[in-house]
């Protein structure tokens, strides 16, 4: 991959949560990039860290949360590399960059969506902020926008507001609003979850196409193996705030190395292999984050454990742009 390929670019990225004197160490010390008209799969069980990556590249991080460590440099097309750190935290470049340069959908569309303000309003405001359209120009390009996300009648939808929308309608304006000023980045945190399958296929379909027709870098968050395969070209998976296994979706599902991604890969049904196949649950559940294993963090869950796992190794290559980190695939000491 060139580096001019690498629209962001995450560096040894620490955030650390603090509660009444307790220290959530969330992220630690991950590192990926997100390369131009590529789909970057974020997988890994809840509290592993996925939404909070995300939010340290929005810069839109709860209050308690605080970027540690590390860089987020994001390589504009227009305004050259932004780089993101502790130190430097420039709120007006990032304001313009959110909408403009890197957008993101949230799993419940109404936390995103404004309920007293209409559908076209609020794809409207992005575009006030971000573009000089007047006000006919703008009413036209929300319509345009809800057309080519598939909602029927956008000349009337527009008009309406998000109560009146199913939730696939809610999912679809979201997008919308996020595709409004033709964004380098989406990202979109578990997009479907609240969604009926039928239009979670609807979704997928409609970011695929977005990948396709505009050129846009996708970091899709899912906790589901299977939406990874379907619809990603890359995959990090990440436990406790670790990355702990990468490389492209081919790479990894052919011959996944880390015990973890080889659970999350036999928790999931395989086409084609049968009504009887056994689904095998991840055994135990996820340590305390204030009170975490020493060293490797799915140890206590994990069938190979040994004493050297109470020291986390660093990441190893597999060969092309696979890596893991873990002992048994020939872990070095950090
Ligand atoms: N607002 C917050 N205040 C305190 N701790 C938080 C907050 N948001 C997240 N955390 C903590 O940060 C860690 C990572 O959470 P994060 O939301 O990134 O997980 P996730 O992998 O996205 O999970 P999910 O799939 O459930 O969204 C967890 O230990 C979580 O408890």
């Amino acid at each position: 991959m060139d580096q001019k390929d690498i629209l962001v670019q995450v560096k040894d990225l620490e955030v650390y949560f603090y509660n009444n004197q307790r220290c959530n160490k969330a992220v630690r010390g991950v590192s990926f990039d997100i390369c131009r008209k590529r789909t970057l799969g974020v997988v890994g069980e809840s509290g592993c860290g996925k939404s909070v990556t995300a939010s340290a590249i929005m810069r839109l991080l709860p209050q308690l949360a605080r970027i540690e460590k590390g860089s987020i440099t994001y390589n504009s097309e227009e305004n050259g590399p932004i780089r993101v750190d502790r130190l430097e935290a420039n709120g007006r470049i990032m304001r313009s960059l959110r909408g403009q340069e890197m957008a993101m959908i949230f799993q419940d569309p109404m936390t995103a969506l404004n309920p007293v303000y209409s559908i076209g309003f609020q794809i409207g405001e992005n575009l006030q902020y971000h573009t000089a359209m007047n006000k006919k120009e703008r009413r036209e390009k929300s319509v345009d926008l809800l057309r080519s996300m598939g909602i029927p009648a956008p000349e009337q939808r527009v008009r309406e507001y998000p109560h009146q929308f199913s939730g696939g309608m809610r999912q679809r304006s979201m997008i919308a609003m996020a595709m409004a000023c033709d964004p380098q980045l989406l990202i979109a945190d578990e997009p479907t979850t609240a969604l009926d399958v039928t239009i979670q296929a609807q979704i997928f379909e409609l970011i695929e196409k977005l990948k396709e027709t505009r050129e846009t870098a996708i970091m899709l968050i899912t906790h589901d193996m299977g939406v990874v395969t379907e619809l990603a070209d890359d995959v990090i998976v990440m436990y406790m705030g670790n990355i702990v296994e990468r490389g492209t979706v081919e790479e990894v599902l052919r011959t996944p190395a880390h015990p973890y991604t080889q659970a999350l890969l036999e928790s999931i049904p395989i086409l084609g292999k049968g009504k009887n196949q056994v689904l095998e649950p991840i055994k135990g559940s996820t340590p305390d984050p204030f009170n975490r294993p020493p060293g490797c963090q799915f140890a206590p869950r994990c069938d190979y454990c040994h004493e050297r796992c109470s020291s986390m190794p660093e990441e190893v290559s597999l060969g092309g742009t696979h890596g893991v980190r873990c002992w048994k695939s020939g872990g070095k000491p950090v």
